[in-house]
């Protein structure tokens, strides 16, 4: 197993833009095949200013890259009448382009590996069931819920059973119960509940009562967020349907400060910055900073992931705003939509975890 890496998705290392001197290397944001700008393509709308040397990816959200010319002045005029507007050739998007000191290939970092099975982790009570609703489950899953009524929020349709989840407070109304979860779920909260890791859990989360399904296009992820301690007990547990994505598992260094529980949570419009690849804007919550620990797994369609105590508690999930993911060596393109059924138990009462410094209640207390 190689160890997790602090590279993520977000981090600009290489190629990131040093010098406002001019370099024959551009840094060139919103650009690459995460926003359906292939390599090829890209190096033939720069080559109309001058030889290239290269044209490569600056990291891996896939939509940034590296310029190389092998003269200055190329790259110079390239950026004169490329820099804010929008490319005619690469499809009218607009090109954000700085110079660049590029490094040399060899110095690079990998992408992070990407874990495809939780145990792998080593993170403390992540838990991943693959092929748990089969095929037939999903789609029948999925005609259920679309028959319902969506919320629709900036970037995402969500639709809330039990409680609602109020993005505004980042909280729910326990006071507020909506009613049993729906009998389309009837069938799969009893498979979760007969789950032997939630009935040894040391903390109950049976029976199950709150839902929260998201819808998520191409390209739409979720801010870095430790689900509300004070909201939800015991496990969290999340099946993805209709496509797959990766969701990173992070931890922060000073998680104290502004990134703790609740604070950050997934918010109505949050999924934004890397979706338009601008250098400039990052998406909410702890983004601008970079975790100390980053561990990536993918979630295959159909599968169960269940986060219980540490996991639950002290680790970050993100789901980077993508359109392609990089899973060791492979572009795993996001399906026409994801959709997540996320079933939690709604908390009465303060949380008593031995995260402190990342639990609302205690740090509210
Ligand atoms: O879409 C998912 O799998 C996760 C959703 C999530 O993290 C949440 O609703 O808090
Ligand atoms: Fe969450």
């Amino acid at each position: 197993m190689r160890p997790s890496r602090e590279l993520c998705d977000d981090s600009m290392e290489f190629g990131k833009p040093r010098s406002s001197l001019p370099s024959p290397h551009l840094f060139v944001a919103n650009c690459g095949p995460a926003v359906d700008l292939e390599l090829p393509a890209i190096g033939q709308a720069f080559s109309a200013f001058g030889p290239l040397a290269q044209v490569q990816l600056a990291d891996g959200t896939g939509c940034r890259v590296i310029v190389s010319f092998h003269n200055a002045v190329h790259a110079q005029a390239a950026k004169e009448a490329l820099h804010g507007l929008p490319c005619p050739n690469l499809n009218n998007r607009v090109l954000y382009i700085q110079y660049s000191s590029v490094k040399k290939q060899s110095k690079v970092k990998e992408p992070p590996l990407v874990f495809e099975a939780a145990s792998e982790t080593g993170i403390p009570g992540l838990q991943l069931f693959k092929n748990f609703v089969n095929e037939d489950e999903e789609q029948e899953l999925l005609a259920a819920v679309d028959k319902r009524p969506w919320q629709v929020l900036s970037k995402r349709r969500v639709q809330h059973y039990g409680y609602e989840f109020q993005y505004k407070i980042r909280n729910v109304d326990a006071m507020q119960n909506m009613g049993k979860l729906p009998e389309f779920t009837d069938c799969i909260v009893k498979k979760i509940s007969s789950l032997p890791e939630l009935l040894a859990a040391e903390e109950a989360t049976l029976p199950l009562d709150q839902l929260t399904v998201n819808e998520y296009a191409p390209g739409v992820g979720l801010s870095p967020h430790i689900d509300t301690h004070s909201a939800f007990e015991g496990a969290i547990i999340s099946l993805s349907l209709a496509g797959p994505c990766i969701m990173e598992f992070r931890k922060y260094k000073m998680d104290h400060d502004s990134i703790y529980s609740g604070k950050e949570e997934i918010c109505e419009d949050d999924a934004q910055a890397d979706a338009t690849g601008c250098p400039d804007k990052h998406h909410r919550g702890g983004s601008q900073r970079h975790p100390v620990q980053c561990k990536p797994v993918f979630l295959p369609e159909r599968s169960l992931l269940v986060l219980l105590g540490e996991a639950r508690y002290g680790w970050h999930h993100y789901i980077p705003h993508h359109k392609v993911d990089y899973v060791n060596g492979q572009e795993v393109y996001r399906k026409q939509r994801r959709v997540s059924f996320t079933f939690r138990k709604v908390r009465h009462g303060p949380c008593k975890c031995r995260f402190a410094s990342v639990c609302d209640s205690q740090r509210d207390s």
